[in-house]
């Protein structure tokens, strides 16, 4: 049973002028108790006086995330030579409107160097690699991130891992390795992991919960889940799914947010296609205002006209709330009228259900300490193969080798 208050009622009812809500995107968030509502940028469109201003229009956004200028083929293009141009330009006009940071990223397997991805390193060298970027950047940026996307896109989307050049020479270790790392650097700073198509229920969301429980048996540090939301009009998930999927992450203690929202069309775009847009749009936006422990929404460039959507995916487009000419499209109205229904149900601090399939996180590579299968020729222990704290056999059962061997995980396989 909702109770409604007698204002809240006459607010409904249009006999009260509608006073307290936010005006614009961020402050109806923060008015409803999330921490922002935000927007990507880059830095090729910084010298558009026009967008800037808007982008710097704090009412509607409160957080700026930096879309290439922080990942590691702009920061770290040669061995250990770090340049921060690009993300210090992103960093100081954040700073300067009084805008969050959400930084993003520190280890993924795309837009990186041939120099990572080609050199045949082997699994200690790729380890003191990934710790020296992920210490630079995060000593960097100390105090300036309100969170770093530690690792992105780890997964498939079937749940197991990908097979990028972290996972084939590491191993999973390289997760909580990273968590870790990060942590060590800057103790205070939101440390999440960020992915595409975790935002409902299937393989891939149990992949992510299971990284989360990964990194918690670690004993390393992860705030948050950033679920990505790059979305196509007319296909996104219901807002229950949405919710039920969320609860599964903030299960584990973990806050979550929306973090590249942004819901792209076959062109050209249409009347009833952006109906529909601003429907999907309020969707994401209300689970997000449902979740308790959803902290805010980042759309992933808030104009059409900056969107990465038609190099990307040809054909698509008109994904973002404001069109090419910065005229606001029906999604503007939608996404605040979803902020601002949150006053009305308690916004930002909903129970959240915590019926999750906790069951799925079950995981053949979960690594607590309990020492090795053996039999089933899979040992896997937080430990080097036979080295220190190795508390499983020395050597692999018959037909299995020891693999990841480090001083922090291995498995026989
Ligand atoms: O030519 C490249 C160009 O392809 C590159 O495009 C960027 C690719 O990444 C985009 O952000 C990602 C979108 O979704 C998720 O997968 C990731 O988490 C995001 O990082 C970004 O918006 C595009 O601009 O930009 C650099 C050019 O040199």
């Amino acid at each position: 049973m909702v109770h409604l208050s007698a204002s809240s009622l006459l607010l409904a009812a249009g006999i009260l002028p509608n006073l307290a809500l936010g005006a614009g995107l961020n402050d109806a968030a923060v008015s409803i108790g999330q921490v922002y509502f935000g927007s990507a940028t880059d830095n090729p469109e910084l010298s558009d006086s026009t967008y800037v201003k808007q982008l710097s229009n704090t009412a509607d956004f409160g957080q700026i995330t930096p879309g290439n200028s922080q990942k590691w083929d702009a920061t770290e293009p040669s061995r250990n030579v770090f340049t921060y141009s690009g993300g210090d330009t992103v960093a100081k006009l954040a700073q300067s409107n009084g805008q969050k940071l959400r930084c993003h990223n520190l280890v993924w397997h795309s837009q990186l160097p041939s120099w990572v991805t080609s050199g045949n390193f082997n699994n200690a060298t790729l380890i003191s690699i990934m710790k020296n970027h992920i210490t630079n950047l995060v000593q960097h940026y100390k105090g300036q991130c309100y969170a770093w996307d530690v690792v992105n896109e780890a997964l498939n989307e079937d749940g197991t891992y990908r097979q990028s050049v972290w996972y084939n020479t590491i191993g999973p270790a390289y997760l909580p390795i990273a968590f870790a790392t990060a942590a060590s650097v800057d103790p205070d700073v939101k440390l999440y992991y960020n992915d595409y198509n975790i935002e409902y229920s299937g393989a891939k969301a149990a992949g992510a919960r299971r990284i989360v429980e990964l990194v918690q048996s670690y004993g390393a540090k992860i705030d948050g889940v950033g679920l990505q939301a790059h979305f196509i009009v007319g296909s996104t998930p219901s807002k229950a799914d949405q919710k039920t999927t969320m609860a599964g992450y903030t299960a584990y203690g973990v806050e979550v947010a929306i973090t590249e929202l942004d819901i792209r069309m076959t062109l050209p775009s249409t009347n009833a296609l952006l109906t529909q847009q601003a429907t999907d749009y309020s969707n994401t936006v209300s689970a997000c205002v449902e979740t308790k422990k959803c902290v805010g929404v980042t759309i992933w460039d808030w104009t059409d006209k900056y969107s990465w959507v038609p190099n990307t995916f040809p054909g698509q487009g008109a994904a973002c709330p404001w069109d090419s000419n910065y005229q606001k499209k029906p999604a503007y109205n939608a996404i605040l009228s979803a902020l601002n229904a949150g006053s009305s149900s308690g916004g930002g601090s909903t129970t959240t259900t915590t019926t999750t399939t906790t069951a799925a996180v079950t995981t053949t590579t979960s690594a607590s300490g309990s020492g090795p299968t053996g039999g089933s020729g899979v040992a896997q222990q937080w430990g080097q193969c036979g080295g220190s704290g190795w508390t499983g056999p020395t050597t692999c059962v018959s037909g299995t080798t020891c693999k990841y061997s480090n001083p922090w995980y291995s498995q026989c396989l």
